[in-house]
């Protein structure tokens, strides 16, 4: 399985070892950067992992930035994606379940490394629970088809 993540300055210190931590359970990691703490602006890297993940190339995605705020807006937008924001396990569990969510977004600045990695190994191994949250996922999937006929 593949995933790919990318995080601004605020975001790389808990991206680095969430990669490693990603390694570790035997997924392939495309890992769009930043690669240092210099700073850089969270759209573009939010848009790379978001268009991967559009486009196929990878089953997840993983965004890390200051609040996670600012990735899931951007995530959001690539159609096909729907990114959650989640600081807590139940939230991370509830997006799969419920809303079939393909892109985790976290804020470096909220959760520290154990948390994050139970919370990316929950968003990761839950399964999309189908049934009556299908019918609505489709109608995400509509509205956002009606959104780009605009
Ligand atoms: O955009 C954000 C909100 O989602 C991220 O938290 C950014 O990492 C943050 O805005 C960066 O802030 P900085 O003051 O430039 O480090």
């Amino acid at each position: 399985m593949r995933i790919a993540v990318g995080a601004d300055h605020a975001g790389w210190p808990l991206k680095e070892p969430l990669v490693n931590f990603l390694i570790d359970q035997g997924w392939d990691v495309e890992d769009f950067g930043t690669f240092s703490d210099e700073s850089v602006d969270y759209p573009d890297y939010a848009a790379k992992v978001a268009e991967a993940v559009a486009r196929g190339d990878v089953e997840r995605g993983l965004l890390v930035c200051g609040s996670g705020q600012g990735m899931c807006m951007v995530a959001n937008k690539i159609p096909g994606v729907r990114a959650a924001l989640a600081h807590d396990v139940v939230s991370a569990r509830l997006a799969r379940e419920h809303n079939d969510a393909n892109v985790l977004t976290m804020g470096a600045r909220f959760v520290a490394l154990p948390l994050a990695q139970e919370i990316l190994q929950v968003f990761l191994s839950t399964p999309f629970s189908g049934g009556r949250h299908m019918r609505r996922v489709e109608k995400i999937l509509q509205i956002e088809k009606e959104g780009q006929a605009l």
